[in-house]
């Protein structure tokens, strides 16, 4: 069968056991010369080809839901709901999305993004299912990493006491992004090396589900899944959450999966399916790849390996900015630590780990905690560096305001991905957290225009005592290490005129600021550019000149128009008895889809042209 044939899971119901590993064999070629093309997660797909053909073959859906945590690893099982011929446009600009999408299909029962909600919106599917008295099964397919997870732990201690029927494949691959890390990961370790359980296990399970006595009877034998439950589940972590459990499982034999998935499939009460699969299954470069720099790639050319995209010379992604400058000031600053909730690669820290491994702490994929271990270490003298991407930073919401900020505590939180971050669309853009952090007090909240101004702003942060979170976007920044730190005053913000006959002013953040500058030079515009590098506090003296100007004055935001910048400014405005009118652009009140960032922003009304056009409308 040929995966472009495929118009419906019922489509390789009929096929034989080697047709099936022929079929995964074809999926896992297309799979990478597509995303060579495309860019996207390849590593996790790679390693579900086996397991999610198995699931097609054993459950149902649009009927049966499958729920895959986080989703980036849900391909295969696109290109089985009849999607394959989408994916020349995956990710991209109106085509497919990397994650599981409603709206894309019937057959994709969730969507995220973030990790580890799979188990929790797969209890709140079956309570449903059974006040409706329907009887399909719910399969929430979670990975070694997203099972370290808060929310994964806190939905499998209601899961254990609910006890409702559900089906939870525990996809362990042995990996997060990265090596995974933590105590848990030791657990698995033991799991993972252990005698399956199957034997006992499915004997014992195949005679109470095919026996002819009732249900009832069934009850009576309780005493025998008790007898289970003793000899073997009380072995696993998932025995003292009350749950059943069948494995480890080979993730990359299909018979076998076939064989195991039907009989959790008939399993009373919630059972866990414990599956060893290999990342990056079948493409070498992918498997022997420790550093994760395979799970999410750009352009690659399949052969070689290498990626296609090239940094600019001169440049460093303002990731790297930030990590090396952070190495250069842990050089004299002893008490400095980072912390990363297991994005040690994406955030640029694996140098920081290197150089300073008595001071750099991975802590698994958990923003709430890492935040609160950074609060922890600031409130007993050290100087705790934390980076999270935007998107992420969302789940440590309270404990910024409440463990960081509310004891005024130095943690400086980089905020990394902050914007619109392109490909991974709605769930990953990281343009609330200036409206999330700007009303908490205590806290500053900065963004560097470009290198210099990161060096410098970071070097800022650990020279004063109040939780200081500075802002950071995806992509590149012109690069080149300052000759000596100054610290910037708290709250400044700069002010330059193209012209000196200028007629509007553009307030302005972050990478906007050189490009409005750059544009307006070229365009011969006559305003003032405004660097506003500090969101909280404002800069008060500077506010008060402009709120005065007579001249239009435009706030040009690249984040949520509501709670961002413009907000701010509107309630300084108006707090001080000031009736200037301003222009503000950013975005509204609606999720970004995916897409490149240019498209993205030109969708938004965003980029700079169009904010010439608007400039030029006033002049
Ligand atoms: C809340 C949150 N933090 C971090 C991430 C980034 N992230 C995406 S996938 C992933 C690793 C997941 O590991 P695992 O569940 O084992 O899946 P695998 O990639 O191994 O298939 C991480 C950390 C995220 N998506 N959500
Ligand atoms: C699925 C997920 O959350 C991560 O893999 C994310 O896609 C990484 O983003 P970057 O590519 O920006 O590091
Ligand atoms: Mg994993």
């Amino acid at each position: 069968m040929n995966i472009f044939d495929i118009k419906s899971p019922s489509d390789i119901k009929s096929l034989s056991y080697a047709q099936l590993e022929d079929l995964a064999q074809q999926i896992r070629i297309f799979l990478i010369e597509s995303i060579a093309k495309t860019g996207g997660h390849l590593s996790s797909n790679l390693g579900v080809v086996e397991l999610t053909l198995a699931m097609h073959y054993v459950f149902e859906t649009p009927q049966d839901k499958f729920i895959f945590d986080v989703g980036h690893q849900s391909y295969v099982h696109k290109i089985l709901t009849g999607r394959a011929p989408l994916f020349t446009q995956l990710r991209q600009y109106k085509g497919i999305a990397g994650f599981q999408k409603r709206k894309e299909s019937e057959h994709d029962a969730w969507e995220a993004g973030h990790s580890s909600t799979s188990l929790s919106a797969a209890l709140g599917m079956c309570v449903a299912r059974d006040l409706n008295h329907a009887s399909y099964q719910v399969v929430p397919v979670i990975g070694d990493g997203a099972l370290t997870g808060g929310m994964a732990m806190e939905a499998l201690n209601q899961i254990g006491s609910e006890q409702r029927n559900m089906v939870i494949i525990f996809n362990d691959n042995n990996m997060s992004i990265s090596k995974n890390v933590g105590a848990m990961d030791e657990t698995f370790t033991r799991l993972r090396t252990s005698k399956p359980y199957n034997t006992l296990k499915e004997d014992l399970k195949g005679a109470l589900s095919t026996s002819k006595m009732g249900k009832s009877v069934l009850e009576s034998m309780k005493n025998i899944k008790n007898a289970v439950k003793e000899n073997v589940v009380d072995t696993s972590i998932f025995g003292d959450f009350n749950l059943d459990y069948i494995g480890p499982v080979d993730g990359h034999d299909i018979r076998r999966l076939i064989k195991v998935l039907e009989i959790a499939k008939r399993h009373d009460g919630p059972i866990v399916v414990h599956v060893l699969t290999k990342k990056g299954k079948g493409y070498p470069f992918a498997e022997e790849d420790k550093e994760g720099k395979w799970h999410g790639v750009s352009q690659f050319d399949p052969k070689t390996g290498c990626s296609l995209s090239r940094m600019p010379n001169g440049q460093k992604s303002w990731s790297e900015v930030i990590s090396s400058t952070l190495c250069d000031l842990a050089k004299d600053n002893k008490d400095i630590i980072a912390i990363t909730p297991a994005m040690k690669g994406g955030s640029k820290l694996s140098a920081f780990f290197e150089q300073f491994p008595m001071r750099s702490f991975d802590c698994g994929i958990a923003e709430e905690h890492a935040m609160t271990f950074a609060a922890g270490l600031a409130a007993s003298g050290k100087r705790p560096f934390i980076s999270v991407y935007s998107s992420f930073l969302q789940r440590a919401y309270d404990q910024i305001s409440h463990d960081v900020a509310r004891m005024d505590l130095p943690v400086v939180i980089g905020i990394d991905r902050c914007g619109l971050v392109g490909e991974d669309g709605e769930t990953h853009h990281g343009v609330f957290d200036i409206a999330m952090l700007r009303h908490i007090p205590h806290m500053i909240l900065a963004q560097p225009k470009d290198g210099d101004e990161a060096q410098q702003l970071l070097y800022t942060a650990f020279t004063q005592e109040h939780p200081f979170a500075l802002r950071y976007p995806r992509g590149n920044t012109p690069f080149h290490k300052v000759d000596t730190y100054h610290p910037v005053r708290i709250g400044s913000w700069s002010m330059q005129k193209i012209m000196e006959t200028s007629k509007l002013c553009v307030i302005t953040y972050g990478d906007n600021v050189d490009k409005v500058i750059s544009k307006a030079r070229i365009n011969g515009l006559a305003i003032t550019v405004v660097n506003a590098r500090f969101f909280k506090p404002l800069d008060e003296e500077m506010l008060n000149s402009i709120c005065q100007m007579e001249e239009p004055v435009i706030i040009y935001e690249t984040d949520m128009l509501a709670g961002g910048l413009g907000s701010a400014i509107l309630e300084y405005a108006n707090d001080h008895g000031y009736q200037k009118h301003f222009v503000r652009i950013g975005i509204d009140d609606h999720f970004v889809e995916h897409g490149s960032i240019p498209q993205l922003k030109k969708l938004e009304r965003l980029d700079i042209n169009t904010l010439c056009d608007i400039i030029a409308s006033y002049l």
